[in-house]
């Protein structure tokens, strides 16, 4: 499929609108005749023959041409516009609808300046594409075509020397898309490139400013920029080298009808009236021709943009999440069956390699290691943000593979190290992964994460917006927020990734406590570095460089005297 059947498969739905605005056009473009016409006879009728009488209607017609033509031009060009309006409206919704498709995978490649570029430049070229490009092809169709026939009748001979130059510019027009194709796709990826950094510079401002690393971002700025500028500079070349063409064969039209039909009009075989009004016409050759140009640039750009955005919209991901939604009761066993895997793009380096344990609804189970030992990977795949490689990873005794996706996450909880809350009030923050909870349940799941006491202490209480990424809040608190969120969704899992690194010991224990009494029928897993976060677990799984060294309880683990052991005396050494 080519891009513009693409286009056309958000456009056909529309095709009596589509039909209507191209009949409009195409009276609108019969009635562009009329007035040269009309003019031919103001000079052979009425000054030529002093036929006076007819100067009144004569004018009076050509007044009426002139408005009916701008209401059906108006008519038409909104029509234009509803459907381009109609076209990006579904085409921005189908790329919202993938994106919250894509998995993991897709978001570690793909840069959120990138995904923001094809958003909204990219949108915007297709419906300019659509709401104005399209309609002026078919009005230089059109006028083309009307002023052929209509200058034919007039004098075939001279519409004849006027057209012969017509392959002339279909070779120009042709040479110039060929040359301009490529400048484009460049333009549209510098684009990407120079948004891309904005994007970071703006999301990374308290590193770059805590760094004073603002001269170095400027000159990243300025590179792309520049880069920006000269691939644009490169599309203006283009132009530059083939619209003055363009233009000269269009006037040199002017000076053909005047030459041409002034010796036909000496030799007596064209009248002056005839030739005012062939002159009237002349703009219907002439300015299809000088759109052309423009007409190829902005279609270049269409094209470029639609093989952005479609290459989003095609993009498979290797975990698909089903439409219909499947409300099948998780009870919360989790086993992990000789699991290993590796990222897709780092097949030789396995992250996570042959682990096998299990777990019980109301059990908890610890997970330690160093930075980078794979703890975070290991949990990803219970939730499926990611598939094993080889091995399976059983949710009540069923592949996760097979669960239906929706469905599985809908009994997970999550609180992510990266906590990332939206610029949003804090109740509807805590109730966004159920929000049907009612305000005391979202006030009870906050006094568990201990987060009721400073929230009840701000301005607007739960009412208070929370800027963007949380913007306004300790790293505890927005932790303890996130805590409360995932506490909210009553999961059937719950899985704490370093929840409490940025609380303090004490009200660590605090949420500990609490914690144990809602999480009775639920299954936890603890990732955390300090053993008082996980040591009350009834597994702790030890990990070094994704393989699991050592799993046991606390005091099995302190009792083998092995690497648990060893942290653990450290970690005692530092507490004490
Ligand atoms: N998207 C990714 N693509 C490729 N490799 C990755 C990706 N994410 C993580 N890794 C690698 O996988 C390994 C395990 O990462 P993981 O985040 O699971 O570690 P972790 O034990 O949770 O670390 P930390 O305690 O620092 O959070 C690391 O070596 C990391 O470099």
């Amino acid at each position: 499929m080519n891009n513009f059947q693409w286009i056309w498969s958000y456009m056909k739905k529309d095709v009596v609108k589509i039909i209507t605005a191209i009949i409009l056009l195409i009276i609108s473009s019969l009635l562009i005749i009329i007035n040269p016409l009309l003019s031919g006879r103001i000079i052979d009728d009425v000054l030529t023959n002093q036929e006076t009488g007819l100067l009144v209607p004569i004018l009076l017609g050509m007044i009426v041409v002139t408005v009916l033509r701008s209401i059906l031009r108006y008519l038409y060009q909104i029509t234009f516009e509803r459907i381009g309006q109609n076209v990006i409206f579904e085409v921005r919704e189908d790329m919202f609808l993938k994106l919250q498709e894509l998995d993991f995978d897709f978001f570690n490649h793909t840069r959120v300046g990138d995904i923001m570029a094809r958003m909204t430049g990219d949108t915007e070229a297709i419906r300019h594409f659509v709401c104005w490009v399209t309609y002026n092809i078919l009005e230089c169709i059109f006028w083309f075509l009307a002023a052929v026939i209509v200058m034919g009748t007039i004098s075939w001979k001279l519409m004849l020397c006027l057209v012969a130059i017509t392959p002339l510019i279909f070779i120009l027009t042709q040479k110039m898309s060929k040359e301009a194709h490529p400048v484009f796709f460049k333009i549209r990826e510098s684009f990407s490139k120079l948004n891309s950094m904005v994007e970071e510079n703006i999301s990374g401002n308290r590193v770059v400013k805590a760094f004073s690393r603002e001269a170095y971002e400027i000159e990243k700025f300025n590179e792309r920029n520049e880069d920006y500028k000269k691939r644009n500079m490169d599309s203006a070349k283009v132009s530059k080298k083939y619209l003055p063409w363009l233009d000269g064969f269009a006037g040199s039209l002017n000076l053909i009808a005047l030459v041409v039909g002034g010796i036909f009009v000496i030799q007596g075989s064209m009248t002056i009236g005839d030739l005012v009004a062939f002159n009237g016409f002349l703009w219907m050759l002439n300015m299809p021709m000088r759109m052309s140009g423009w007409l190829i640039n902005d279609t270049q750009r269409f094209q470029a943009s639609c093989i952005k955005i479609r290459e989003m919209i095609t993009t498979e991901s290797s975990i698909t999440v089903e439409t219909e939604k499947d409300t099948k009761i998780m009870q919360g066993y989790v086993d992990f069956d000789d699991v290993s895997f590796h990222f897709s793009d780092d097949p030789d380096n396995f992250v996570l390699e042959n682990i096998s344990f299990s777990a019980k609804p109301g059990q908890t189970v610890g997970i330690l290691g160093e930075t980078g030992s794979g703890k975070t990977t290991l949990v990803n795949l219970i939730a499926r943000f990611y598939d094993p490689t080889s091995g399976q990873v059983l949710i009540d005794g069923i592949n996760a593979t097979e669960w239906p996706i929706r469905n599985l996450r809908e009994h997970i909880a999550m609180v992510m190290q990266d906590v990332f809350l939206f610029s949003n009030t804090i109740e509807e923050n805590i109730a966004f992964g159920n929000p049907y909870v009612d305000a005391s349940y979202i006030r009870r799941v906050a006094e568990i994460a201990d987060a009721n006491a400073f929230i009840e202490r701000m301005p607007e209480g739960y009412g208070t917006i929370v800027g963007e990424r949380g913007v306004g809040l300790s790293g505890g608190q927005k932790q303890r927020i996130s805590l409360a969120r995932a506490l909210a969704k009553d999961p059937s899992i719950l899985i704490l990734d370093d929840t409490t690194s940025a609380v303090d010991m004490e009200t660590e224990t605090k949420i500990q406590t609490e914690l144990n009494k809602i999480t009775q029928d639920k299954t936890t897993f603890i990732i955390a570095h300090r053993i008082s976060s996980v040591r009350e677990a009834d597994l702790i799984l030890l990990l070094e460089k994704g393989r699991v060294v050592e799993q046991g309880t606390h005091q099995e683990l302190v009792e083998k005297g092995g690497e648990y052991f060893k942290v653990y005396q450290k970690q005692l050494g530092e507490e004490v």
